[in-house]
């Protein structure tokens, strides 16, 4: 059995988790949080940390680490993605999971916040090791992930296949008797293996609907509007998808191999076509130019979508910001310092714990189905979603009104102030 860490500390260091830290220090002060509840919600319940050996296909054996945080349970089980990449480190899961729990606590979901995944570069290994890196991975968290205890979701480089492998992995571990009960170990899944239809969507979904909200309050027509995506994973294609059929038009996609720009607009549909048929990459494309990658936030449009990593929007590149709204489909991509500026230039953002909480409310639909042994059809996950959505942005949008503030500083104020009322009608800290 891999031997597991658990620590209690969350140390201060620049990147996501100092930002995360940042956005929750701004609103408990202006709320006057209770220090007690402050002084909980500052740290992670539990992080673990397991080191894992893999057969490689060559018959060489390599170890990998991986990680999960789990932030705060106080509202429901633990709930957030998995990511296989490079940068996922011990401070990145922190940060990650703590915005869940302000994700899953604004959305009014019976969740706390979790996150994890494995420090690797998926392009680098085959679909046979990432299958057998994914089982080692299940194995060493063993029961410290559950149904009703932590329950991982996709995130980037992992999709409903890893779930699969993960609920298998998991489900071998269990007396025949309670497989089946289990399946809502894991959310994300494939239609077969018990995955809900629409989670596939729900994120990019969730992220056009709030532009369609809050473009809805400006009075601001979407037809024939620009946007550029960062990222075109799952949640960028997604968001791109809808905003496309809603008449916008895409003019600019970056992804982790390059940049590329067409101001007579991309077709979505048929740069998912040509990603597919090139390992999924954008590069090359050719009815768009390829551009600088330091350009790319400065191409003119009127909506910018980061769909793909952290701190993607920083002090260098905010200045040259063209977009009159960020919709933050990624988590945490804009730091602190990027803000300022933005928001001085009158810049709107809509906030990831916002934004992109679409993906997490239709893992939730798909547990509940899972829990109920019920199936729902395609177009009742959809009107769910969105009638969640419009619930949070209405609240989020008319907090930020009403106190004459940001709105990231509002979805923050309504997520710390249900964990707030939980603890306290909990008689802990009157
Ligand atoms: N999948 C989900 O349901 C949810 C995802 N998110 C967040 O959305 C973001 C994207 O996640 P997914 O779409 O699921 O991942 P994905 O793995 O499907 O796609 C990631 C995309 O980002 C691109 N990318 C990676 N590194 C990049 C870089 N340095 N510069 C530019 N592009 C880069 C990749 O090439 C790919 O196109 C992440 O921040 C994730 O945490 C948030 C909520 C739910
Ligand atoms: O679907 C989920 O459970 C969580 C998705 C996720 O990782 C996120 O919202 O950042």
């Amino acid at each position: 059995m891999t031997t597991l860490t658990k620590t209690q500390r969350t140390p201060r260091k620049q990147g996501m988790l100092d930002n995360v830290m940042r956005q929750f220090d701004h609103a408990a002060d202006i709320i006057q949080l209770n220090g007690n509840i402050r002084k909980i919600l500052e740290v992670t319940n539990n992080e673990f940390v397991v080191h894992f050996p893999v057969r490689m296909d060559n018959g060489e054996v390599e170890i990998f680490t991986g990680y999960r945080v789990q932030h705060n349970n106080a509202l429901g089980p633990y709930k957030g993605g998995l990511r296989y990449h490079p940068t996922v480190d011990i401070d990145a899961a922190r940060a990650l999971a703590m915005w869940m729990t302000w994700k899953t606590s604004l959305a009014g979901l019976p969740y706390g916040g979790a996150k994890g995944g494995i420090q690797l570069d998926p392009t680098k290994y085959s679909q046979e090791e990432l299958q057998r890196i994914t089982r080692r991975f299940t194995y060493a968290l063993g029961d410290n992930i559950g149904p009703e205890l932590d329950i991982p979701a996709p995130d980037v480089n992992t999709n409903p296949q890893t779930m699969a492998w993960i609920l298998d992995t998991y489900m071998s571990t269990k007396p025949p008797a309670e497989r089946s009960t289990n399946m809502h170990v894991v959310t994300g899944k494939p239609i077969g293996a018990g995955g809900s239809e629409g989670r596939d969507r729900a994120t990019g979904y969730g992220v056009f609907l709030t532009i369609k909200f809050w473009a809805e309050q400006k009075k601001i027509d979407l037809r024939d509007k620009k946007f550029i995506v960062q990222g075109f994973g799952n949640v960028g294609y997604w968001a791109a998808h809808f905003l496309e059929k809603e008449g916008a038009t895409m003019t600019a996609v970056q992804d982790a191999y390059g940049s590329i720009a067409n101001d007579e607009g991309i077709s979505v549909e048929k740069l998912l076509e040509y990603t597919k048929a090139n390992k999924g990459s954008i590069q090359g494309y050719a009815s768009a130019y390829s551009v600088e990658n330091s350009e790319f936030f400065g191409l003119d449009c009127d909506i910018c979508v980061p769909a793909a990593l952290g701190n993607q929007i920083t002090g260098k590149n905010a200045k040259k910001i063209k977009a009159y709204l960020i919709a933050e489909g990624a988590n945490g991509p804009t730091d602190v310092g990027a803000e300022t500026i933005l928001l001085k230039k009158g810049i709107e953002i809509i906030p990831d714990i916002l934004c992109n909480s679409g993906g997490v409310i239709g893992s939730y639909f798909e547990w509940l189905q899972n829990k109920n042994g019920e199936i729902w059809q395609l177009d009742e996950v959809m009107a769910k979603l969105e009638k969640k959505m419009r619930e949070s942005f209405t609240r989020v949008f008319e907090t930020s009104k009403e106190r004459n503030i940001d709105m990231r500083t509002a979805a923050f104020i309504i997520a710390i102030e249900r964990l707030e009322e939980a603890y306290v009608q909990r008689g802990i800290f009157p």
